[in-house]
């Protein structure tokens, strides 16, 4: 029988079914927007009103958000919830630590735990700006969530030895000062349990979790521990919508749970959220992920129009295009795969004066390091006399100087012989030969990027003083992508052609900075990674930057063969995430170009319909496939297709830097068999010598040339 409190609440024929269920396991299936906190919060009242007693009730939640809503829609229907254990994984497993008198060391708040992470990196001269903090605070969350640790980590490859010596020496600092992390709420509860013979065994008879798909293995393995024999599970869940597995969760315990004996299965297949426009094009998608739980998801019914591609010429015009089409009727957001993408965006938001809302994580690009160091030459350029820039890159590219040791000196100098400090610090007494070279050469070369306009000094920096040579020898030596060590300062060379002089953009990302340290109360945008947006909803959503390597991005990918398909599918949820936060408007965006150079769309637009014709930017750009199962259908070809690198020299010994190897030198190159245009190139990399099609790698982004010697392409 449904109660009062039930009835108050329209539930549909899915969702009664759910919330009415016989006991033991149930796993509820539930697409995007089919209501899934209703049907949970649903739930606690029907066991309630069966007579459970709340004592035996867990409900779990991920975010504290989420369990304050549900705590809320409880009390609103029942009057209160006391006697019920409500809340997160870690709030919960600290209540029952505190019920069962085991005592809890300090916690490690979340600002402190980045500064020893930033100290340790430094220890190891590792990158330790904000995104280097992050990665490896996410990569240790993704090894304790699988319940790794650092001593039972068997690594070959340098990068991974420092990361597992890193990793240990966290655990060190955190065990001498008596403190843990979140992460160690969880394994310490789950590591409890299971060394004291489960001593909370049938605490709970009814254990309810939301966002099941979310969960990784010790959290897993905890609540497994905390049901009581004869318990019944309900869990609430979205395997399509499983997004955290750098964290260890994994969308298999959905399914594993679902096929325990005697389990039931309920599917909600209705979305209230969307037009019906905007379910057809997500489950179009999302049919394509292969390890998941068939299921239909249907529209309300509700009219809309069909989900649009935007094919703006750059970033810089897709930006203007989206303020372009802003209205103050309902919510905007603004969604994209990576961080950086939302630096365009941001800066004609902040040059127009429109108020937004950014997480800071994702509005931090001016704070790159990299960007710091471009900037540092270009305040040098204003100010020779800028202490903290001259120490900045006086050994950027390397130069073997010691300017924190000779910075008083020269200041002082300086001032006695009436010249700048940058200048003053080649008349250093006791200086080698070399030394007093290298730094008359600074101090020429900072001042040749005077005259310059802001894109052209950055390119200077970057290939005649020599950035990227550092930047790429900087990556060899620690063992990273140089790609990614360079993509900030590709990025800012975009963002400077926006500006007449280097000042200029200075002065722009100190407005970016205040823009962010003020954020309005009422932002007219939203702007958010996909990730972020999870369980959100928007009555517009700009899907931006959906390019080949960014969606799926091919850092994701960069794993063992055997989890590559794993990769490929979570990269494909992910845009399924992002195109179901949409009520009423969908647009997908594609630039013609990123960060300069031509880029072709991502596969996955492809799979949510658009054809061919509609995705080619141009008559003669050829539609790039990422993915490699996925077979081009053939363009009707008039001729034989343009290369447009087929003009470029190649040389035994040059390098390449590409997408998945990184640097490769070239070894051969010939003519390709029978009538196809282009040449056939043999590069060898550290550890394999592959075979490429030269200018369609090009063409597709696949291959670069080191800039030193790329000039100006795109
Ligand atoms: N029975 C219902 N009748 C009317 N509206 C409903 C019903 N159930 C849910 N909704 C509405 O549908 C929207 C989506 O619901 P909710 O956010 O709870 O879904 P969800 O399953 O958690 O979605 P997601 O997983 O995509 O974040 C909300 O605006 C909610 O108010």
């Amino acid at each position: 029988m449904i109660s009062q409190a039930i009835s108050k609440v329209e539930l549909h024929p899915d969702q009664l079914k759910a919330v009415t269920a016989g006991e033991g396991t149930i796993a509820v299936f539930a697409g995007p927007g089919s209501g899934k906190t209703t049907v949970l919060t649903q739930r606690v009242l029907t066991l309630l009103e069966r007579g459970v007693s709340p004592e035996k009730i867990l409900v779990v939640t991920f975010t504290r958000a989420a369990a304050s809503e549900m705590q809320q829609r409880i009390e609103q229907l029942t009057g209160n919830t006391s006697g019920l254990t409500l809340g997160t994984f870690h709030s919960i497993f600290l209540r029952l630590f505190h019920r069962m008198g085991v005592s809890v060391p300090r916690l490690l708040n979340d600002g402190e735990q980045r500064h020893w992470i930033r100290e340790l990196l430094k220890d190891k001269e590792q990158p330790s700006d904000e995104e280097g903090v992050a990665t490896t605070l996410s990569q240790i969350g993704f090894c304790k969530g699988n319940m790794v640790l650092p001593e039972r980590m068997n690594v070959q490859k340098q990068q991974n030895k420092l990361f597992r010596d890193l990793f240990q020496a966290y655990e060190t600092r955190k065990k001498e000062q008596n403190t843990w992390d979140y992460d160690d709420i969880l394994l310490a509860f789950c590591g409890w349990l299971k060394e004291e013979g489960n001593p909370m065994s049938g605490s709970f008879s009814r254990i309810l979790v939301d966002e099941f798909q979310d969960i990784n293995r010790v959290q897993y393995d905890s609540l497994q521990l905390l049901l009581a024999k004869k318990g019944s599970f309900f869990a609430v869940g979205d395997d399509d919508q499983s997004i955290y597995g750098f964290r260890g969760s994994d969308p298999k315990f959905m399914q594993e749970l679902s096929r325990r004996p005697g389990s039931q299965r309920v599917v909600l297949s209705v979305n209230h959220r969307s037009t019906d426009a905007i379910v057809a094009v997500g489950q179009k998608l999302i049919r394509h992920n292969r390890m998941r739980q068939e299921k239909r998801l249907i529209g309300m019914g509700r009219a809309g129009k069909e989900p649009t591609l935007l094919k703006p010429s750059d970033e810089e015009e897709e930006a203007t295009k989206i303020i372009a089409s802003l209205s103050d009727e309902g919510k905007t957001g603004v969604l994209y795969r990576t961080s950086t993408q939302a630096r365009a965006i941001i800066d004609a938001l902040v040059r127009e004066g429109i108020p937004f809302s950014a997480s800071m994580g994702d509005a931090l690009f001016y704070r790159r390091w990299q960007v710091k160091d471009i900037f540092a030459y270009l305040t040098l350029a204003q100010n020779p006399n800028d202490l903290d820039a001259i120490v900045r890159i006086i050994n950027k590219p390397k130069r073997y100087l010691f300017g924190e040791e000779w910075i008083d000196t020269a200041w002082n100098l300086s001032r006695k012989i009436n010249v700048s400090v940058l200048e003053a610090l080649p008349e250093l007494p006791g200086l080698e030969t070399y030394q007093k070279k290298n730094l008359s050469q600074l101090a020429l070369q900072v001042k040749s990027l005077c005259g310059l306009g802001a894109r052209e000094a950055i390119q200077e920096i970057r290939q005649r003083i020599g950035y990227d040579r550092f930047l790429t020898a900087y990556a060899k030596d620690l063992g990273q992508e140089v790609l990614s060590l360079l993509e900030p300062v590709e990025e800012l060379t975009v963002a400077a052609q926006s500006f007449e002089w280097g000042i200029d953009l200075l002065e722009h990302a100190d407005r970016v900075e205040r823009a962010l340290r003020e954020p309005s109360p009422n932002p007219r945008i939203h702007l958010m990674t996909f990730h972020k947006a999870k369980g959100l909803e928007f009555d517009r959503v700009f899907l931006i930057g959906l390019h080949a390597m960014t969606i799926p991005h091919r850092r994701s990918l960069q794993v063992a063969d055997h989890r590559k398909n794993a990769a490929w599918e979570e990269e494909r949820r992910l845009l399924y995430v992002g195109m179901t936060r949409a009520k009423r408007e969908l647009t997908l965006s594609i630039s013609h170009t990123r960060q300069g150079r031509r880029v072709g769309p991502s596969p996955f637009l492809k799979e949510i319909g658009f054809d061919d014709d509609e995705i080619t930017l141009k008559e003669d750009q050829d539609t790039f496939v990422a993915n490699p199962h996925y077979i081009p259908s053939r363009r009707k070809e008039k001729g034989q297709p343009q290369l447009r690198f087929a003009g470029e020299e190649l040389t035994i010994g040059t390098t390449l830097i590409h997408q998945r190897w990184g640097e490769g030198e070239v070894i051969a190159f010939e003519p390709l068999e029978g009538s196809a245009p282009g040449r056939k190139v043999a590069l060898r990399f550290p550890h394999e010598t592959v075979s490429l099609h030269y200018e369609l790698s090009r063409q597709l982004g696949l291959i670069e040339r080191m800039s030193t010697e790329s000039g100006e392409e795109g």
